[in-house]
């Protein structure tokens, strides 16, 4: 029996991979490099039955594949898939498929595209977004590489993908990494989110007093308004635990000290490289790089002086407000980006698209998303969603509580970098007449860079004495 795709990497995403291939009659190779991995896998699914065709070296895995074949690898990116591909191209020929769907930097993925396809053969960059439960129940998934590798992959993911409505949550973004920069930047957003639900838990604990578990009653809710989505029940499940050792909610045993594997970094350095502003993720990632500060922020809260203004923080329904209002402008300098991305790179993005398949399935998933994905198909003004008349309307009746929230915070000394950048970049974009006339003229003055007048075309320079 042969199989019409394989994946390589049984680890968490690929097992939950193969299940629902397997599950949705999609015959599936599995291969690992700890082969001791293999068999316990396959017996554990063994209602799948023949769905899932163990290999238990590279030589074996290839030829159990139907031709052309579809090598997918979900390993951690980087110079472990490098080295894969190394062991892998001698064994596959022309017309032949490669999947990259592990979290791959866009770059990499240009650049092994041009490798892999000078051989003849495909390669496809595809994100895939909701963890391990998403993988194995109905991930979203941004697919990269060109039209016909789509055409031959979308009978696999379709049946597998998240639906919206019956709309599966997969689709074709554009040619070589394409696909995984939407993802980047979907977990761009995704931290700029998971850091402004993290400041709205700490102005609760640190400005009222509130305790984990009473946080997390009013996060689950929030779960049923107008930020309804996933990672507001993430928020709320996370709260609501207890520690089995110390009978305290989990969260208060827990270091704050966040992680990062690199996505949230790469997609605030394209930002910049393609002149936007990512300044809610940028929030995000330097946030998690402090929170790592353990020691400094120890010394500090003993020496660096802070604010006598204790309390005034504005009501749950204010803070909800807030949140939307970051929510709104985080997406929205997200999806600049990618406008931004897909002109620099020629991908010609459909932005409208990536918000409907980020309804169901991926981490972001959230009601706003259907408006989002509404606003974009409408074709906003300039192209900018937060020009949208609905997102408009939105930000209306959301950002004067984001003004609220922000600015309790900044008088009683409490952290909102990602909030607050927020509403930075809001008043900013508002701003018809903004301050970088005299950015001009201090760069002119100090090294005659120059300057455009707004009576006149031409650069000049000006006479400083
Ligand atoms: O969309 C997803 O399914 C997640 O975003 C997934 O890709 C992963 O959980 C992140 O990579 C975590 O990223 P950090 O480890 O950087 O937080």
């Amino acid at each position: 029996k042969t199989a019409q795709i394989g994946i390589y990497g049984l680890g968490t995403m690929g097992r939950a991979l193969a299940l629902n291939l397997a599950e949705h009659g999609i015959v599936t190779a599995v291969a690992n490099r700890e082969t001791d991995w293999i068999d316990p896998f396959v017996e554990g699914a063994s209602h799948l039955g023949e769905n899932l065709l163990p290999a238990y070296d590279l030589e074996s895995f290839v030829k159990r594949l139907d031709t052309p074949r579809t090598v997918l690898f979900m390993i951690p990116s980087g110079p472990p898939l490098d080295v894969m591909l190394d062991h892998v191209l001698p064994l596959l020929d022309a017309g032949d498929m490669v999947v990259d769907a592990g979290n791959a930097d866009f770059n990499e993925t240009v650049r092994r595209s041009a490798r892999v396809q000078a051989l003849g053969i495909d390669y496809v960059g595809m994100g895939v977004s909701g963890g391990a439960r998403g993988a194995r129940h109905g991930p979203s998934m941004m697919v990269g590489g060109d039209d016909h590798s789509w055409t031959r992959l979308a009978p696999v993911l379709c049946p597998i993908a998240a639906r919206f409505e019956g709309d599966p949550c997969v689709a074709h973004m554009g040619p070589d990494g394409a696909g995984h920069f939407v993802k980047t930047v979907h977990n761009g957003i995704e931290y700029a989110d998971m850091q402004m639900i993290a400041e709205i838990y700490g102005l609760l604990r640190d400005g009222g007093g509130w305790d984990a578990p009473a946080i997390g009653q009013l996060f689950r809710a929030w779960s049923g308004g107008p930020l309804a989505s996933f990672l507001v029940d993430v928020t709320a499940i996370a709260l609501a635990a207890m520690d089995e050792e110390t009978h305290q909610p989990l969260v208060d045993v827990i270091l704050d000290k966040a992680g990062q594997k690199g996505t949230g970094r790469w997609s605030v350095i394209e930002a910049l490289k393609l002149g936007q502003s990512a300044s809610t993720i940028e929030g995000a990632v330097g946030a998690r790089a402090w929170s790592a500060a353990l020691d400094v922020r120890r010394t500090a809260a003993d020496v660096l002086p802070g604010t006598s203004v204790v309390g005034g923080l504005p009501g749950a329904h204010v803070l909800e407000r807030a949140l939307l209002a970051g929510r709104i402008l985080s997406h929205a300098q997200g999806f600049d980006i990618l406008r931004a991305a897909s002109q620099e790179h020629a991908w010609d993005l459909d932005l409208a698209r990536i918000a409907e398949i980020w309804r169901a399935g991926c981490i972001l998933r959230s009601d706003l998303l259907s408006d989002i994905a509404k606003s974009l198909a409408a074709d906003p003004p300039q192209g900018q969603l937060v020009l949208a008349p609905g997102m408009v309307a939105l930000l209306d009746q959301s950002v004067p509580a984001l003004r609220q929230v922000v600015g309790a915070a900044v008088q009683t000394g409490l952290p909102v970098p990602a909030l607050s950048a927020a509403l930075a970049w809001y008043d900013s974009l508002r701003q018809a007449r903004g301050n970088a006339n005299l950015i001009q003229a201090q760069r002119d003055v100090f090294g005659s860079h120059g300057f455009e007048r707004i009576d006149k075309t031409g650069r000049f320079n000006g006479e400083w004495g």
